[in-house]
């Protein structure tokens, strides 16, 4: 198939993003008019001029400078309207490229600084979802995160305003920031309470630390899902451990490649873990600060990595698999993305 062709079908394949972050996902045209909202002036007067300001260069080093990319948005991110906003275009984005499940993670303290309290950023992230889901014919559910710089005491307070709006549109709890300067073992409390409180865990691990991380996030944290995962390969002993209890991997390739997980392409080892049999998941985490989408990401995949049709299709069912849905859910996600492939001619 030709390029242009197999651009096309990877489009219209259904999929999910099961890792993407709200604060990362906001449109250049929204954040223009969010500003000129509150009467304030932006670098760039347009949306192709302003993507330098919110997008991570080429040369980008670590994550760390990665990261110090959301400061440019988060400020716009305070009231209740920006944020249902945003949360209602990350639907809009994903129905755009056929994206039938999405998993919305943000950070309720990154968004209390003009008064919302953690609970409140949680209702209008909820509520924006689910007017998507209406307008858009698509699933959608939210993830909490704890920020590792952020004290016990504000991360406590996310998981306990999260675990209250489970089943209203609440997924689950994340762990996300500088995981080389925060390792996953100062989040035993945190995580703890999260069991207690019966909330659903994912960790960012295996991002900026090594694969120990991983493991203290599936053994002390009650990780059920890594995010990223990529520095699991230093450790074969964990990642037969990853292997062995089915635990899914939350992959980026795009952000993995810009945060340096990996120095390149050819030493990112998603064929590798896929091969061995791991749950490998594909996912955008931050369309916009990335300068990616979910197609993208599974063309990339096919170019680089060989991946085949239905390879791919293996990974977007990983997703669905992954997926923080109840059972009844998740069959019926599977019924229509195998209604969905059988429409296209894809086999599965
Ligand atoms: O890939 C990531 N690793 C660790 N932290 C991340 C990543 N992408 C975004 N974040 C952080 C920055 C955001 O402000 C925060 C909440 O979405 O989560
Ligand atoms: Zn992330």
């Amino acid at each position: 198939m030709d390029k242009q062709g197999s651009y096309k079908l990877l489009h219209q394949l259904p999929k999910v993003d099961l890792h993407v972050h709200l604060d990362g996902s906001v449109k250049p045209e929204t954040l223009l008019e969010l500003a000129r909202e509150r009467g304030v002036r932006l670098p760039a007067a347009c949306k192709h001029t302003l993507i330098p300001f919110m997008q991570v260069e080429d040369s980008c080093a670590s994550l760390k400078e990665y990261l110090s990319k959301f400061d440019f948005v988060l400020p716009f991110l305070q009231t209740g309207e920006a944020i249902e906003r945003v949360a209602y275009e990350i639907a809009e984005q994903a129905a755009e490229h056929n994206c039938r499940y999405v998993e919305v993670r943000f950070a309720p303290q990154l968004h209390r600084s003009m008064g919302l309290s953690a609970e409140e950023t949680i209702r209008f992230v909820l509520d924006g979802l689910k007017r998507g889901e209406r307008d858009f014919g698509i699933k959608a559910r939210a993830i909490a995160i704890c920020m590792r710089h952020h004290g016990r005491e504000d991360n406590l307070a996310v998981v306990k305003a999260a675990a209250r709006y489970v089943g209203q549109g609440m997924a689950a709890v994340d762990l996300a920031g500088d995981e080389a300067s925060f390792p996953p073992e100062l989040f035993r409390e945190v995580f703890a309470l999260s069991r207690t409180l019966g909330i659903p865990v994912t960790i960012h691990a295996g991002e900026a630390g090594g694969a120990d991380n991983v493991y203290e996030a599936v053994t002390h944290l009650g990780a059920a899902r890594i995010g990223h995962g990529v520095r699991l390969k230093e450790n074969p002993s964990i990642l037969e451990m990853v292997l062995e209890r089915r635990v899914p991997l939350e992959m980026c390739p795009v952000s993995n490649i810009q945060t340096k997980a990996v120095t390149d392409w050819n030493v990112y080892p998603i064929r590798e873990y896929f091969d061995r049999g791991l749950l490998v998941t594909v996912n955008t985490d931050n369309p916009i600060v990335s300068g990616t989408n979910i197609t993208k990401e599974y063309e990339i995949l096919a170019e680089k990595f060989g991946f085949t049709v239905s390879e791919l299709v293996k990974l977007i069912m990983n997703g669905v698999e992954a997926a923080f849905l109840e059972d009844s859910e998740k069959q019926s996600l599977k019924l229509d993305f195998e209604q969905q492939l059988q429409a296209l001619g894809v086999a599965y």
